[in-house]
């Protein structure tokens, strides 16, 4: 189904509203949780996970129906019940509210879809089939597991200090944009991985533009 376009939502602090406490609320409320969103779970009941993290005070648990004035305040909205006309309900008022919402059992005639998703610290990668295959989704983002590591957590913190410095030393754009690619390669990631003496910009530059000169060979 085409028209779907990826982004990545700052959603440090805000409130998302979870319609639903079952499997299906705990998985999106877990990605919520990385993003350090304010998490609003309305349900009679919980699963003991979701039950665990309202008890350590990670989110919020309104224990009952959900009811139209829920909404208010939310920034996302996931309808996310065993009752396919309480989701849509939801789906309608937050469509009236101009909220952005997901549906768990009718997921396409939402507005948003959540992908399957890896994190490695600040590096994420998402992987979605448009609603065909969220299974396809899952395995598709296991595979990426084994090629993007753990060590990639380190590799992003490493370039964040590199493109810093490569930004405030270098002012002509084309050398900056070549310094930047020849920092990303995989041999590149490795020298900086534990690599103090990158924030010696001297240093740095001097290392990169060697690189650039290997690369022209
Ligand atoms: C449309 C979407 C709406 C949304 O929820 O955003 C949606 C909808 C539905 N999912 C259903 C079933 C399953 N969902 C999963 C798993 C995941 N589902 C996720 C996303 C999405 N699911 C969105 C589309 C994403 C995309 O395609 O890009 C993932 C990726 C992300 C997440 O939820 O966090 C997460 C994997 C992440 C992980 O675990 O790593 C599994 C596999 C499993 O559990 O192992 C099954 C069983 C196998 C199967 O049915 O394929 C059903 C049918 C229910 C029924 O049978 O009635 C519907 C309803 C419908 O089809 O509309
Ligand atoms: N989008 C996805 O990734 C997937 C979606 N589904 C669909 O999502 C639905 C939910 O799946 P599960 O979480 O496994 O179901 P579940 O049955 O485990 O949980 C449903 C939850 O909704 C709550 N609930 C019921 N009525 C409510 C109301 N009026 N207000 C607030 N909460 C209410 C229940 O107390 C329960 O906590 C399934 O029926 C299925 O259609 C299923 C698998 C994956």
């Amino acid at each position: 189904m085409a028209g779907w376009y990826p982004i990545i939502l700052q959603m440090d602090g805000r409130r998302c509203i979870v319609v639903g406490g079952g499997a299906v609320a705990q998985r999106k409320s877990e990605g919520l949780l990385q993003a350090k969103a304010d998490i609003r779970v309305i349900s009679p009941k919980l699963t003991p996970v979701l039950q665990e993290w309202a008890n350590a005070g990670l989110l919020q648990w309104d224990e009952r129906e959900a009811k139209e004035e829920d909404l208010d305040g939310a920034t996302l909205v996931f309808a996310a019940t065993d009752r396919p006309e309480v989701n849509r309900w939801i789906a309608e008022i937050a469509g009236l509210r101009g909220i952005p919402y997901n549906i768990a059992d009718n997921g396409e005639e939402g507005d948003f879809l959540v992908p399957a998703v890896l994190r490695q610290g600040d590096l994420i990668l998402a992987a979605s089939a448009s609603g065909a295959g969220p299974a396809l989704a899952k395995r598709i983002i296991n595979e990426l597991a084994e090629r993007y590591g753990p060590e990639y957590d380190e590799n992003v913190k490493a370039l964040r200090t590199i493109r810093e410095i490569v930004k405030s030393e270098i002012s002509d754009i084309t050398e900056r944009r070549e310094l930047l690619q020849v920092a990303v390669t995989d041999e590149a990631l490795e020298e900086w991985r534990s690599a103090a003496w990158i924030r010696d910009k001297d240093r740095l530059i001097a290392r990169l533009r060697q690189r650039v000169n290997d690369r022209k060979g």
